[in-house]
């Protein structure tokens, strides 16, 4: 077997929150989680809003909230992945596709913002082929943020984030709000640079999108790595999937066998 590109043992993350006057009260973003990806594998972590994607997404890249603790160990290519490697890997080896397109500079022109991080001299030429790569057209990089269409600026977002050198691909909530046609085409995007030998960690609400692409998806509830089924077991009555909560999961969905009272979301 191939080793795992990126390693995740006993990741936990927790927020000290303040209840008063010298006391403090530990909250749990994501508990002891483990989880392995192969190089070119496409991943998809599926769970309902909080149950702690974006965390999870955010403790690889070194990027938690300031307020966060983690524990746990993270191995990138063999090796630990402490913050000094980050610096180095972030942007170049390992991409973050943001959850929002807020995350653009709305003061700073897209081409711009598309060539941070490229080597000067050809900067200008990587933008463009990054533009063609993802069908935007050369004069787009004059244009600022709110000048394009949502549509637009997904694209923007992937030419921003993804680098030749990537190996790791981290994109979080790559297709909420876009219409079938759009949402086709960031899986594409993220199905290409899979197939360019990099691995792809699709964090998503969307079963449907995560199945598509994903060989695996990991489902995710209130911060814990419940189970990880393979793709093609979310089928017919699910009755391929491994874990009951992928089960209840699958046929609470109203196009499944909804029947009330099955939302595995809805702890008691
Ligand atoms: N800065 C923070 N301080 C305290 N708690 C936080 C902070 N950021 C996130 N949390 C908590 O951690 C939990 C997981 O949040 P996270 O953003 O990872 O959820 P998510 O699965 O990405 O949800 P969504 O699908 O809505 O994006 C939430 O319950 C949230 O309240
Ligand atoms: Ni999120």
């Amino acid at each position: 077997m191939t080793p795992p590109l990126l390693s995740l043992d006993d990741l936990s993350v927790g927020f000290t929150r303040y209840t008063g006057v010298a006391r403090t009260r530990t909250v749990t973003g994501v508990t002891s989680l483990s989880l392995d990806i192969a190089p070119g594998e496409i991943l998809a972590v599926i769970g309902a809003s909080g149950s702690g994607k974006t965390l999870l997404a955010q403790a690889i890249l070194g990027i938690l909230p300031a307020n966060a603790t983690v524990s746990g160990r993270i191995t990138f290519d063999g090796t630990p992945l402490d913050e000094r490697r980050l610096r180095k890997l972030r942007g170049r080896e390992i991409s973050y596709i943001p959850q929002s397109v807020n995350n653009l500079d709305p003061l700073m022109t897209v081409g711009k913002q598309v060539r941070i991080g490229l080597d000067p001299p050809t900067a200008r030429e990587w933008q463009r082929a990054l533009f063609s790569r993802y069908g935007l057209a050369d004069d787009v990089a004059r244009r600022y943020p709110f000048q394009l269409s949502g549509g637009m600026l997904r694209r923007v977002l992937f030419a921003t984030s993804v680098r030749d050198t990537v190996r790791l691909v981290i994109a979080d909530e790559p297709t909420p709000g876009l219409h079938a046609d759009a949402v086709a085409e960031v899986l594409r995007h993220l199905r290409e640079l899979a197939e360019g030998g990099a691995s792809v960690l699709l964090i998503t609400h969307d079963i449907f999108a995560a199945t598509a692409i994903a060989r695996r998806v990991a489902v995710m509830h209130e911060g814990a790595l419940r189970t990880v089924e393979a793709a093609s077991a979310f089928t017919g009555d699910g009755d391929d999937l491994e874990h009951p909560f992928a089960r209840a999961l699958w046929r609470a969905l109203p196009q499944n066998q909804f029947s009330p009272g099955s939302e595995p979301w809805r702890s008691s």
